[in-house]
């Protein structure tokens, strides 16, 4: 029986606002807005130039405060969002790690807000923007390929800011194929079509070894000395932040200062997706914190990780039936997924660890700032031990022993 035709695939698409080829991606973002959102555009698309010579915060003081309501349609909201999202980041951060602005100005806070609440996203720079939606083709006719993609707004960082975005955004591509597996091996384990499982499990190995290939990519193009003392503080949000530890104060909005997070791949739908299906249930601090992060995800993307974990568990259905086959593509999809974490672990101690303990040993105090959780710990939960934390859960989802198989050899 066919239980992944075209049309019940395309359903979900539509649904979770997946696309085949681009996965979260958002399809051709637009790059302009209409003509009276002018001042946004001018500011978002110097930013780095307004930056480096510190004439931003004054720029955005003089700013008229713009009404969102002659924004029509998802792509403007989204390009709204992301601009707006860019000029705060650079607003709090343009006199670096000591001098962070407290207060987010009305002419700001207020439409970002405004439309932050239409999209369902919250009002910070996100993953879903500075990488789904934050990207355009140098020559409109080639391919989606690094040395044919540009970043629609940048942070000062030059090759290695377009390198940290560009390459996220082509792992998140690479996911693309094993969103696909995810469904199919959702609406296979339906109808218990075996076959179909595990071809949908299949695909979902592959996709993450292609992530896992693509990810190298990261070593070319961003420079660790450049994204750690340069590029990093424009991603850092206000809530577990020693620079800013009571939050941003969003002018006209809220009499109390907000605690947001900044922009992560933590924020990433895939890697939660395959979570989800493959039923890895991260414990305590590890799994509350990635259970936070879909606060910072579209609604429609969240929910689709949502409707995963609700749904008859995929491993308690291969752990009780005795089909092999199956239980080895499950299996192969966990050592798949272990082995990008621990790639990305690796990669952590490269582009963070290892430039933070120089900067700490020069006494900088920007160490642990630029990540979403909080480095120094709660409960001695540090980055390294919660993304190996993540990586042995993950490990630890591997089928050894199948109850029923093993009862069946017995008689
Ligand atoms: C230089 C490159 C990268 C660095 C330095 C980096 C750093 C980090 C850090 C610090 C965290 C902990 C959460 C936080 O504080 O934000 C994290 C988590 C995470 N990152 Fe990355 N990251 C990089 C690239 C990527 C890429 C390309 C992906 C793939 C989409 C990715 C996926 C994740 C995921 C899924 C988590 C949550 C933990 C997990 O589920 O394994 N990261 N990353």
């Amino acid at each position: 029986m066919e239980t992944n035709s075209k049309e019940t695939l395309q359903a979900d698409f539509d649904a979770f606002d997946i696309s085949e080829e681009l996965g979260f991606l958002l399809e051709e973002p637009l790059t302009t807005l209409p003509d009276y959102y002018r001042v946004w555009m001018d500011l978002a698309n110097n930013l780095t130039h307004l930056i480096e010579s510190r004439k931003l915060r004054d720029l955005v003081h003089k700013m008229p405060v713009l009404s969102p309501h002659f924004l029509s349609g998802h792509r403007e909201l989204r390009l709204a969002h992301l601009a707006l999202g860019f000029i705060s980041m650079g607003y709090v951060w343009q006199e670096g790690q000591h001098a962070p602005a407290q207060i987010l100005p009305k002419t700001l806070a207020l439409p970002y807000w405004q439309i932050s609440h239409r999209l369902g996203l919250p009002p910070i720079l996100t993953y879903a923007d500075s990488v789904l939606a934050n990207w355009k083709l140098r020559n409109p006719t080639g391919d989606m390929e690094i040395g044919n993609m540009d970043l629609i707004f940048s942070f000062p960082g030059g090759e290695s800011c377009r390198g940290f975005f560009i390459v996220s955004l082509l792992v998140e591509m690479a996911a693309s194929s094993g969103i696909m597996g995810t469904l199919e091996v959702m609406h296979a384990m339906k109808v218990s079509d075996l076959v179909g499982m595990q071809k949908g499990l299949i695909k979902v190995t592959q996709s993450l070894k292609k992530m896992k290939e693509t990810f190298i990519l990261m070593h070319k193009h961003v420079d660790p000395t450049a994204f750690h003392g340069t590029l990093r503080i424009f991603v850092s949000g206000w809530r577990d932040n020693p620079m800013l530890p009571r939050g941003l104060l969003y002018e006209g909005v809220s009499n109390e200062p907000i605690l947001l997070s900044g922009g992560s791949a933590a924020q990433s739908s895939a890697i939660q997706c395959f979570d989800a299906l493959l039923c890895i249930q991260h414990e305590a601090e590890t799994g509350a914190f990635l259970t936070r992060m879909r606060d910072y995800m579209l609604p429609a993307h969240r929910q689709l990780i949502e409707m995963l974990s609700a749904r008859p568990l995929l491993r308690h259905f291969i752990l009780s039936c005795s089909s092999s086959d199956l239980c080895q593509a499950y299996n192969s999809c966990i050592s798949a997924l272990v082995e990008l974490r621990s790639y990305h672990l690796n990669t952590v101690t490269k582009y963070i660890t290892v430039p933070g303990n120089r900067a700490l040993n020069m006494g900088c105090p920007l160490r642990g700032v630029g990540t979403a959780l909080n480095t120094t710990g709660t409960g001695g939960s540090s980055l390294m031990v919660f993304l190996k934390n993540v990586r042995n859960t993950t490990q630890k989802a591997l089928i050894l022993e199948r109850p029923s198989a093993s009862r069946e050899a017995e008689t």
